[in-house]
């Protein structure tokens, strides 16, 4: 495990720009993600598409129930886990397909909305907040979604994990390897054409808050708006396997295990 010193000083560069002025002071590498942060964020809220007190929450991350400072790079060389994140829009099918390669392959399925979801139900600090922006079809502050999954990773004993729904934006991309200190070793990407999204989503009776017409569409905006940018950083990176999610559901999952076949070697 490792500590940066200056990490956890992060947080409130976002917000107080007279802490940005002494990133300045403090160097390079600092500077960047204060600033591009700071942008970034200011872009996102006046676009409406993140809640706009989450910097407050992004304290979270940084802190832990004892009270003493948060690890940054929380993976140990030894223990470093095989990451699949698993992207698409709503209703392309991660879940399901999730549970296939779980049980395939061996993986722990971590799903960031069941996983907020859970939160909402269990009444806790932030399920009201959360509930709001879900209902709105928009995205969770990056350091409440962190914590959550963070927390499922430190508890689990397997070393394989797939990630589902998360990162929704280049800001819970961000976030998530500065917090890490790890990048994905795979992305799976569930390409679906809308209007089958749409009727996925409708016909799937598990009486969601967000699986209405008017959250899909604005789940949709919000996917093409933030979701989209992820999957073309991680293409750039080369880690993207895109799927056409267009088929029965075993046609899906033929052309899921191909991927985690040819992938064997990465995975212990
Ligand atoms: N290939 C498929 N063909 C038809 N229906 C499917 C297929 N895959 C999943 N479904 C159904 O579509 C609905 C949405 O699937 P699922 O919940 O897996 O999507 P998701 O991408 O995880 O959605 P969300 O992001 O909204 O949680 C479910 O009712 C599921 O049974
Ligand atoms: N990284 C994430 C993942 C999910 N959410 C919120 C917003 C989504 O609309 C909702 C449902 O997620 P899903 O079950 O479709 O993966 O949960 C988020 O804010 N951030």
């Amino acid at each position: 495990m490792s500590m940066l010193i200056p990490d956890p000083l992060e947080p409130f560069l976002i917000f107080h720009p007279w802490l940005l002025n002494l990133a300045f002071a403090c160097g390079a590498r600092f500077r960047e993600f204060a600033v591009t942060t700071f942008f970034f964020e200011v872009f996102l809220i006046e676009q409406d598409l993140i809640q706009a007190p989450y910097r407050l929450n992004f304290l979270g991350i940084l802190s832990t129930e004892n009270g003493t400072p948060a690890t940054i790079g929380f993976f140990s060389k030894e223990k470093t886990p095989f990451i699949a994140f698993v992207l698409g829009g709503p209703g392309s099918g991660k879940g399901t397909q999730c549970a296939k390669i779980a049980e395939a392959f061996g993986f722990t399925h971590l799903s960031a909305g069941d996983l907020l979801r859970k939160e909402i139900s269990s009444n806790s600090e932030n399920g009201a907040m959360i509930l709001a922006t879900i209902t709105e079809g928009k995205i969770v502050p990056s350091g409440v979604t962190i914590k959550l999954i963070r927390r499922e990773m430190e508890s689990i004993e397997n070393n394989k994990f797939l990630i589902d729904g998360f990162p929704r934006s280049e800001e819970n991309r961000i976030a998530f390897e500065r917090i890490t200190g790890v990048e994905p070793n795979i992305v799976l990407f569930f390409d679906c054409p809308e209007d089958e999204m749409v009727k996925r989503v409708l016909g799937r009776k598990q009486g969601r808050v967000d699986d209405n017409i008017d959250t899909i569409k604005k789940r949709l905006k919000v996917f093409a708006a933030l979701n989209l940018p992820v999957i073309n950083h991680y293409t750039r990176r080369g880690k993207v396997y895109k799927i056409n999610a267009v088929g029965t559901i075993d046609e899906v999952f033929e052309k899921v295990r191909q991927v985690f076949d040819d992938c064997k070697q990465m995975i212990k």
